[in-house]
């Protein structure tokens, strides 16, 4: 409308008619007191639903993220790069972006639909000549600078995260690499990252570039090209001057709405790259179950071919049946054909080399390495605790800290007080503020006095199974044999891996990883540990040979599978 009035009033001009000017002025301002309000809430309205379509969006991803361990399998085997990158930038970018076309989109189309008959009724050839310049301009859009742009714009995004978790690296480890004065070890990875992420950004700008001179020459051209062809209307007479103006405000206008893509390309490849990130991440988490229909299924993830896994299953006590455990890669045996049962009370103690497989062992027991075959059947999650040789501490309060990781339960602060004061740490909440300070606990917290509140979340939440992965390596003997002692009085059944002899008699059964998928299993009492401190002789043991389930010696309490 705001095109016809200035077609009209030049026209009135030229025709010295005063009457049909001010008419054009006034209906200009009515079309404009309409125009503003409208145009600032379509702003408003567009990034509040880009907002909503966020939450919906990141929630979902989250879910999907934190539902089985997802981010753990994701993390270990790098099938998706970054993934908090994407959850946390790239859907961001996809919803709003998304709006932002999608409404240019329609706003094309309107002005493509207002202006064209305006055209049309001015000059067929117009119409003719647009339609033939944007299908070539788009077409030479998309073929010359669509997929080297989409490709780098790719990368970017994937540079740009790495970049930026190097130096979430150095922040989450800045007292180890201190103390290794490893700072320009980090200052060369960090800077290595950083080029990375410049010389990609540098490729594409020399893309965009070239499409700038492309899109630059192309829209100069469309404001040269409709004068050319009406030129000889006006000057014959055929066409008013005002006609002129208003054919090549409408040219412009629908070269404008035909022309998104050239005009939007960077801008386009971009978007396309982000989303490609968005869909690697969604097929890699598929939808859980309890997600409403209308969320897109994802198609599960190619993950790294297995041919065979371990199957495992709950049950009141653990038993491994014939368990072959290989590393994720599914480069190297750890463990060939193991089969034991632990009673409750048990507790065994597994040993060996270093590299020799405990820890994966404990990771395949939690159901968290699959690779290889045979049975395992666990306790609830419920009834199992697992404590690792560096706790993990989340940030937050002191409470929080002993509840976790069931951070909803309601429990007396006496309680929480008593386990703190178990564990050797009874003025830690007095120290720290009380049980509701929020503290970094990693950084302020020894190692020791770490394993000990993670001992003190064990009796908290009185678990039947506990796993203790060297949980114990950072305290002194009296300390190990408290909290031994207290797990035990409670009829925990346990599974340690320990590097000190100390631990031993705290343990019915012995596991012993011999290298080379190689085991043995041994009584406590019979078995001689070798920690460099202990003396005496090794107890004989029966070798298992591998991949036989009957090598057990069938001790008293632990049956054999
Ligand atoms: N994600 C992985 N992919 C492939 N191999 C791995 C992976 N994680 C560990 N390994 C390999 O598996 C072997 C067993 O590792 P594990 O951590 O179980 O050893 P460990 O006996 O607990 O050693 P330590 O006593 O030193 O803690 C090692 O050789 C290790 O390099």
């Amino acid at each position: 409308m705001l095109n016809e009035q200035a077609g009209e009033m030049t026209s009135a001009l030229a025709a010295r008619d005063g009457g049909r000017f001010w008419h054009a002025i006034v209906v200009c301002l009515i079309v404009v007191a309409v125009f503003v309000p409208t145009r600032s809430l379509y702003y408003f309205v567009r990034d509040t639903l880009g907002n909503h379509w966020r939450r919906w969006l990141s929630e979902r991803l989250l879910g999907r993220y934190f539902h089985n361990q997802r981010f753990y399998e994701l993390t270990s085997n790098d099938t998706v790069d970054n993934p908090d990158q994407r959850i946390a930038e790239d859907v961001n970018t996809f919803t709003q972006r998304s709006l932002y076309f999608l409404l240019i989109g329609l706003g094309s189309l309107m002005q493509l639909v207002a202006f064209s008959w305006v055209l049309w009724s001015i000059s067929h050839t117009l119409v003719y000549v647009l339609v033939a310049y944007t299908a070539l301009g788009t077409w030479l859009t998309v073929k010359v600078f669509g997929a080297p742009l989409m490709r780098l714009n790719f990368f970017q995004l994937k540079r740009e995260a790495d970049f930026r978790f190097s130096l979430v690296r150095v922040r989450e480890n800045a007292e180890s690499i201190a103390f290794y004065r490893g700072e320009q070890a980090e200052l060369k990875q960090v800077r290595g990252r950083f080029k990375g992420a410049l010389r990609n950004y540098q490729r594409l700008l020399r893309q965009q570039l070239n499409l700038n001179f492309f899109q630059q020459a192309y829209n100069q051209i469309a404001i040269i090209l409709p004068n050319v062809l009406i030129a000889n209307l006006v000057l014959s007479g055929e066409l008013e001057v005002g006609q002129a103006i208003k054919a090549a405000g409408a040219f412009l206008a629908v070269l404008g709405a035909v022309s998104i893509i050239i005009d939007n390309f960077e801008g386009l490849s971009r978007f396309t790259a982000g989303i490609e990130r968005i869909h690697g991440l969604m097929a890699a988490l598929p939808a859980q179950p309890g997600e409403s229909a209308d969320a897109p299924e994802a198609e599960p993830a190619p993950l790294p071919r297995r041919r065979r896994t371990i199957q495992t299953s709950e049950a009141p006590e653990l038993s491994l049946q014939g368990v072959t455990l290989n590393t994720p890669d599914g480069k190297r045996e750890l463990v060939r054909g193991l089969s034991f049962t632990l009673q409750r009370g048990d507790g065994l103690l597994i040993v060996g080399e270093s590299g020799s497989g405990k820890s994966s062992l404990l990771r395949a027991i939690a159901g968290l390495w699959r690779a290889g075959e045979g049975s395992i059947q666990r306790p609830p999650v419920a009834d199992s605790m697992f404590l690792p040789q560096r706790p993990y501490m989340q940030v937050g309060s002191l409470r929080s800290q002993l509840l976790y990781p069931q951070f909803d339960r309601d429990v007396d602060d006496a309680v929480l007080l008593g386990a703190l004061q178990e564990v050797n740490l009874p003025d830690l909440a007095e120290r720290s503020g009380g049980l509701d300070a929020e503290v970094d606990w990693a950084k302020t917290l020894s190692l020791g006095e770490q394993q000990r509140l993670a001992f003190a979340r064990v009796l908290i939440s009185a678990p039947r199974f506990v796993i203790l992965d060297e949980a114990t390596s950072a305290l002194d003997t009296a300390n190990e044999r408290r909290l031994y002692q207290r797990l035990l009085a409670e009829g925990a059944t346990l599974i340690s891996i320990a590097h000190r002899s100390a631990v031993l008699e705290h343990h019915t059964h012995v596991l012993e990883l011999t290298g080379g998928g190689r085991w043995k299993l041994h009584e406590a009492e019979a078995y001689a540990f070798d920690d460099g401190t202990a003396s005496g002789q090794r107890a004989p043991a029966k070798d298992a040979a591998p991949g036989q389930a009957d090598a057990w010696p069938g001790p008293a309490r632990m049956a054999s599978a």
